[in-house]
This record gives C-alpha cells, sequence and structure tokens, in this order.
C-alpha cells in the first residue's frame, strides 16, 4: 500500500519560537476536520510547527488512502522520538486513532469530545495526543476543543504525576 508521507506545512514553522511542535492526522473519516483544524492552529501562537502527517484528500484513491492504525502509530513515534511534542488525530470515531497511538510506548492517546474531559486529559493524565471523531462532534466544537487542548500544561508536580508515573511501569512488557 502507498501512504503518503509526512509533510510539514509550509509557513508553520515559526523558527526561534519555543512553541508546541503540532502533529495533526488523520484517516480518510477524519481527513476533512484535520484540514479544517489545521487552518485554524496555523497563525497560533502557541505553536511552532505544524506536522501535517495526511491523510490530504477525502476522496484519494484507493492507494492513498492511510488506515487509522498507521496514522495514529506515526504520530505516536514522532512523539516517542522527540520530533513533536503532541498531536491532535481525528478518524470516524476518534477510537482507532487513539487506540493505535497508545500502542507506542510512552504515549498516552484518549478521545475526548467535551471541555471537561479535554482538560483533564491533560491535567490528570498528561495526554500527548487528543483524537476527535469527525462522525460523532460538530467541527465548530472539534476546532474550539482542539484550541482548549493545547493552551493545557501538565504538572508534573501535581498529585496527578505519581499515578501517571505508574502507567510507564506497564509499558514495554
Ligand atoms: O475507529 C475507527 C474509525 O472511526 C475509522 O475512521 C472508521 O473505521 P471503520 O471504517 O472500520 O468503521
Amino acid at each position: 500500500m502507498t501512504t503518503e508521507p509526512a509533510t510539514t506545512m509550509p509557513g508553520s514553522t515559526k523558527p526561534g519560537s519555543p512553541g508546541l511542535r503540532l502533529v495533526l492526522g488523520a484517516d480518510e473519516a477524519g481527513v476533512d476536520y484535520k484540514n479544517r483544524i489545521l487552518a485554524d492552529l496555523q497563525a497560533d501562537p502557541r505553536i511552532s510547527e505544524i506536522i501535517d502527517i495526511g491523510v490530504n484528500r477525502s476522496d484519494a484513491p484507493e492507494d492513498f488512502v492511510r488506515p487509522y492504525p498507521y496514522v495514529g502509530i506515526a504520530a505516536g513515534e514522532l512523539i516517542r522520538d522527540g520530533l513533536a511534542d503532541r498531536a491532535i488525530l481525528f478518524c470516524g470515531t476518534g477510537i482507532g486513532v487513539a487506540i493505535a497511538a497508545n500502542k507506542v510506548d510512552g504515549i498516552r492517546a484518549t478521545t475526548a469530545h467535551d471541555s471537561f474531559s479535554v482538560e483533564r486529559s491533560v491535567l490528570s493524565n498528561d495526554c500527548q495526543v487528543l483524537t476527535m471523531g469527525q462522525r460523532v462532534i460538530g467541527v465548530e466544537l472539534a476546532s474550539r476543543l482542539a484550541r482548549e487542548w493545547i493552551g493545557y500544561t501538565f504538572d508534573p508536580t501535581s498529585a496527578s504525576a505519581d499515578k501517571v508515573k505508574v502507567l510507564t511501569t506497564f509499558e514495554g512488557c
């Protein structure tokens, strides 16, 4: 199967900025939302780089469709390897890309479609990956949640930190 290469969007990198290096990705069922959120975040001063790993068309010929497991794992590997900080991924439900990203050691990915869960995914769980479903929520809510999510930062001195650390005990088993 031919898959589209990871690409950095022209003009999305602001050299010297200490901002977030954010991966955006989707399968064919989430590509419209991914592209909309990419456009919405292009000028966000909190982001230094957007890495668009595709897919980049919703009417792609079969050869260019990238099933959700490849999208989630590719995003997780970029974070694991230190090439990105966080990712927002889309598929039909958000579930498939979350499961896939969680297969990568050290990655904590979750699907969230409400404001409170989006907040707690970072503050309680230190998730580096947020996933949403194009077939589940409206695009305006998805865009709002994406913008909220990148505004949260995990506090390693918080009471939640020791709970998150327990997760690493089970990685690589
Ligand atoms: O979690 C899976 C996603 O929703 C995917 O986009 C659609 O998967 P399906 O075609 O197997 O339903």
